[in-house]
Order: C-alpha cells, then structure tokens, then sequence
C-alpha cells in the first residue's frame, strides 16, 4: 500500500513513550470476524518479518513514519467517530509503546498481528496472522534486496510459545493468506499443534482463510480459491472488503 502523503508530520522525539506511525484514518475494518464495523486504523511502522506480498510496503520493506507520542495518538483516535480501534502495521508488537496505548484508549482494541511476540495489554480481540512458507521471500519474489531477508523471515515467521499464550490469554481469530492450495497442510499441522499447546479452545470458525491480494486485480484471481478451501475444510472465509472498495489506496 502507498505510503500516506497525509502521515503525522509532527514527530516528538523517539522515546519510551512514542511510536513511529505510518497513518492513522477512520475507516471501516476491512478483514475477519468485525469486518464492516467502523474503526479507527492505527498503523505502526516497522516489522520483524517480510513477507513478499505485504501490502503495507512502507512499514515493513522501507518502513516510514513519524514518531508521534502515545497521549496525541490517544487523542487523534478519540477525536474520530469509531468506537473501535485497530492498532496494525508492521508488527505493532514489537514496540513496547503499543502496551501503552492499547491500555490508554477506552474503546475496543483489535491487535493485527503476525503472532511472533506476546504482550500482556488490553487487547479485545487479538487478530493473529501466522506467517507460512508462502509467505517467505525467496530471491525470486522479494519486492527489494537480494534475498538475504529468506533466511531470517523463515526462522521467525512461527514462534509456537508466542502464538499459544496470545490464544491463551485474549479473543482470537487466527487469519491464514492463501493464494492456492499449498499451505493447507502447514495450517492444518500448525493447528493441531497449537491445539495440543493452548488449554482453549481453537473453533474451525476462529480460523479464516483470506485471500492474497493487496489489490482488486490480484484478488480476482485467488478469492474463489480461497473461498473453496474455506468450504472444504470448514474454516471461516474472509473478504477484505477495503481492496474490493477502494482497491490499495492509503488511509482506508
Ligand atoms: C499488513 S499486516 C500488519 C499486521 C501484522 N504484521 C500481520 O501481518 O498480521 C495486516 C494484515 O494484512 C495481511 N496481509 C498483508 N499483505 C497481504 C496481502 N497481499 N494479501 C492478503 N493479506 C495480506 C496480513 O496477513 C495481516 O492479516
Ligand atoms: N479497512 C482496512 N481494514 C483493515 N484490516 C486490517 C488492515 C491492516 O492493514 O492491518 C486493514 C486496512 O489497512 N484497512
Ligand atoms: S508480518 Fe505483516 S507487516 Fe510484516 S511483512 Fe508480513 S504482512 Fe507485512
Ligand atoms: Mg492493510
């Protein structure tokens, strides 16, 4: 996704109490169980992973944003409609300064997250996206560099303990990206495995299939197939209904 044109410009210097933020808009939530609900987007710059498709290019590949202090972004978000607020990135998780603002609003909290890293927060619903093997950004497919991120996205992409105390500790949803049919026998062995791990509950219906696609053109060509394995498999299927509406504009 471009970078914003409209990204906070005002930065207080990084510290403790700061996080680097890429955009921040209203908009509704695009993705899983709470799509259609009007939310309130918060989204941190920086990324533990890279994934070759990631659709929020400038907070992962070439991360930009402006630091901006927890209590200003409390206030830009409780300045705006939403009663929900959506905190993604980049892996908002890997700031400690996410903590603090997901414990500062009085509103719903949704965390996207890849699962890599826990945190003990307020956190409403916590929307882990693990991070398979069709993810891995092979020499072939990097959108930049020469391949030397594939090594080290593989060794971090699943951290089982991270992944069982998020599902032990808050509502989940667990979001897989398919494109085909390959990644369906890494889902099903991840969780089983976390199934044995964690002491809740894993519903098939926590469990959505999305379809790759950062636009309306690549989604065309891979939602049916998504929607085919959700079936077959008895998994949820998940739009994501800000490509279908307003394809890979920023803010939305
Ligand atoms: C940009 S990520 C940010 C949060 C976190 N880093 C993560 O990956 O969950 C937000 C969501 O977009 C999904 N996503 C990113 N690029 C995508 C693409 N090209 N097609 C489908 N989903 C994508 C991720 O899997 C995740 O569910
Ligand atoms: N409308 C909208 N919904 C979303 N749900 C998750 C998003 C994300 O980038 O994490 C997202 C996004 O970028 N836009
Ligand atoms: S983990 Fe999320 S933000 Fe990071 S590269 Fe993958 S999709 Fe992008
Ligand atoms: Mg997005």
């Amino acid at each position: 996704m471009p970078v914003s044109d409209t990204a906070p410009e005002r930065a207080s210097e990084p510290d403790d109490d700061a996080l680097p933020i890429n955009e921040l808009f209203a908009s509704l939530q695009g993705e899983g169980k709470l799509a259609g609900v009007p939310s309130t987007f918060v989204r941190t710059s920086g990324c533990n992973l890279r994934c070759w498709y990631c659709d929020s290019y400038h907070t992962s590949w070439e991360p930009t944003g402006a630091w901006m202090a927890v209590g200003e972004i409390r206030e830009q978000v409780a300045s705006r409609d939403p009663d929900h607020l959506v905190l993604t990135g980049g892996e908002p998780l890997i700031h400690d300064a996410a903590v603090d603002l997901l414990d500062a609003v009085e509103m719903h909290t949704t965390v996207e997250t890849n699962g890599t890293r826990y945190v003990d927060a307020d956190i409403d619903l916590a929307s882990i996206s693990p991070k398979l093997a069709n993810s891995t950004p092979t020499p072939e497919r990097a959108p930049a560099g020469d391949g030397e991120w594939a090594d080290r996205h593989d060794e971090r992409r699943i951290d089982h303990d991270a992944l069982t105390r998020l599902i032990d500790d808050y509502e989940f949803q667990l979001k897989f990206v398919v494109a085909d049919e390959s990644p369906m026998g890494e889902i099903e062995s991840l969780l089983a495995d976390l199934r044995a791990s964690t002491s809740r509950e894993i519903r098939d219906t926590d469990v959505l299939l999305m379809p790759e696609g950062a636009t309306r053109e690549r989604l065309d060509e891979t939602r049916a197939t998504a929607a085919r394995l959700a079936e077959e498999y008895g998994y949820r299927y998940t739009p994501r209904i800000h490509v279908d509406l307003w394809n890979d504009a920023p803010e939305r």
